[in-house]
């Protein structure tokens, strides 16, 4: 629960609903999902141009859901929206609900960096800050009002979850800059969960590395779908299949089909999703 919105949640959707909620997902011939945010007809667009149309369905609690698709069919436009990402494009506005955890973070009201706290982001590139790795924690706990918290110890942990410590445990004050792009990869995760999120979101957070370095990242969202709720854009059918729970195959900004990953990949119920996995278009 956002903390800033339990109030809001409380008066508009009452008590008992703002705890987690189970969906009726017979119409995705899905088994009960236990989502922790619940996308309703979610459109999204960027002045005139609709990129995201009409889209619903849920993201698991403790499961990592992968969204695929051909470029420019919205799918890092969904994943933005998630942290209200896209606020930051003038152009960009919205129709639907996101909710998480019984609020509509879609609301005008929400606090989005709170928001972003609890939902943090990771992207494509690896963007640490050009200062010692060390700072690269500290500098987004003290950003977010978390500097009174034993840093030390927060420096520790969050490198140790994103499997990065033992890496450079010994080189905490040299510059980010001078990791390999894979390790600056892991610092950006470590960097995001020091911070405690709930959600995960990564955009094609392996697309450029190279195959030991993703492999690792790979790893390392397997190992981290524990404790966190983890949305994915990739464009590597492979890694969908190999790390994903759940995905969702978007085409033109539709969702043509969600579901399980295993059923999604053997099983697909679309035509187009059978063509987009087996390569004939990209
Ligand atoms: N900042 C923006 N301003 C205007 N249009 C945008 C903006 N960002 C994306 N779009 C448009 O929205 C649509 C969806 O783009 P989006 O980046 O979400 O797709 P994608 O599936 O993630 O693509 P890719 O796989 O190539 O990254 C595209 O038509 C794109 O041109």
């Amino acid at each position: 629960m956002l903390k800033v919105q339990k109030k809001h949640a409380e008066k508009e959707y009452g008590e008992s609903q703002t705890k987690e909620k189970t969906l009726d997902n017979s119409k995705m011939n899905q088994p009960e999902i236990n989502s922790l945010l619940d996308l309703r007809n979610l459109s999204v667009y960027y002045g005139n141009h609709q990129a995201v149309k009409n889209v619903s369905m849920p993201i698991e609690k403790n499961k990592v859901t992968a969204f695929i698709g051909p470029s420019g069919c919205g799918k890092s436009t969904l994943l933005r929206t998630i942290n209200r990402m896209n606020d930051q494009i003038p152009i960009a506005h919205y129709d639907g609900e996101i909710n998480y955890d019984g609020v509509n973070i879609l609301n005008q009201d929400i606090d989005v960096v709170a928001l972003r706290k609890e939902v943090g982001m990771v992207f494509q590139e690896p963007n640490p800050f050009p200062k010692p790795i060390r700072k690269n924690i500290t500098h987004a706990l003290k950003f977010m009002g978390m500097n009174k918290l034993n840093m030390n110890e927060i420096v520790e942990t969050s490198l140790q979850q994103a499997a990065l410590w033992d890496e450079i445990k010994d080189r905490l004050d040299d510059s980010a800059l001078s990791l390999s792009g894979g390790q600056q990869q892991r610092l950006c995760i470590a960097r995001a969960l020091a911070l405690q999120p709930n959600v995960l979101l990564l955009d094609e957070p392996t697309s450029a590395l190279d195959p030991i370095s993703s492999a690792k990242v790979e790893d390392l969202v397997m190992e981290l779908k524990q404790h966190y709720t983890i949305a994915i854009v990739t464009h590597n059918m492979e890694q969908a299949a190999r790390i994903s729970d759940n995905t969702a195959f978007l085409y033109n900004g539709d969702l043509i089909e969600f579901g399980n990953t295993s059923d999604l990949f053997t099983n697909p119920k679309e035509k187009r999703t059978e063509d987009y996995i087996s390569g004939k278009f990209s």
